[in-house]
């Protein structure tokens, strides 16, 4: 079997965790074996970076860089050899976010995130490695603040105003136009069953369930 790679993108809140394990037990049940990994972080190294990028003050580039040396490290220790043992990858967040996040939210050079997506992403199997398919839980910046309220200790992104998701859901929403065959929006405003069903109907259409 060849491997898959999937990412889930979304603003904070969307309901992506709520629906990843389900998704990782329905590939099991087809006999396919699933690693489930998240961005940034995946690896000691990137779990460290991680833990600086969302709760130590920086500016924008340092910020940027941090996501991409974890995405580096997550692709070479964990994404790469799981593709080649032919299992399925389900990443939360992948650089979709990198776009939507420093580049729609904190306004960063979208060449820059560009050149970079290509440095970090070229690998020995592919020159530009991207998901197959990117599930985007597509929800108003409004309503996943009312998600979130009190929900837990706000990190560096959790915190940011309501006009910054709104910028990031624009970020996201400009990728997904540029790579329409790449991206499954499903709309996060339902109940959560409309929206599973939504999932599984979009990745049984794609071959995935
Ligand atoms: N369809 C839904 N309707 C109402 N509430 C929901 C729905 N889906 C998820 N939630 C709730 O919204 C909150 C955020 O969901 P979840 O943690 O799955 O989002 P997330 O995209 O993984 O967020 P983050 O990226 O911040 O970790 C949780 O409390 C969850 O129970
Ligand atoms: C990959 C990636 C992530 N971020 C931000 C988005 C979220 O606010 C956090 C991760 O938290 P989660 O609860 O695991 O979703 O990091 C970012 O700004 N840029 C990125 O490339």
């Amino acid at each position: 079997m060849s491997g898959l790679f999937l990412s889930f993108e979304g603003i904070d809140g969307a309901g992506k965790s709520t629906h990843i394990e389900a998704l990782a037990q329905a590939l099991r049940a087809r006999g396919r074996t699933v690693v489930l990994t998240r961005e940034p972080g995946g690896t000691p190294l990137a779990e460290k970076l991680r833990a600086l990028a969302l709760n130590d003050p920086m500016d924008p580039l340092t910020e940027a860089l941090l996501m991409f040396a974890a995405r580096r490290d997550h692709l070479q220790q964990v994404i790469e050899p799981a593709l080649a043992r032919g299992d399925v990858v389900l990443c939360d967040r992948f650089t979709d976010a990198t776009f939507a996040y420093q580049g729609g939210g904190r306004g960063f050079d979208l060449d820059v995130l560009a050149t970079l997506e290509r440095w970090v992403q070229s690998v020995p199997a592919t020159p530009l490695r991207q998901p197959d398919v990117t599930v985007w839980f597509d929800l108003p910046a409004a309503v996943a603040a009312q998600r979130l309220a009190g929900a837990r200790v706000p990190d560096r992104f959790e915190s940011q105003p309501q006009a910054f998701f709104e910028r990031v859901a624009g970020g996201y929403a400009a990728r997904a136009k540029a790579d329409p065959g790449r991206f499954l929006r499903v709309a996060a405003d339902q109940p959560r069953d409309q929206v599973w069903q939504d999932v599984e109907e979009g990745l049984r259409k794609r071959g995935v369930l």
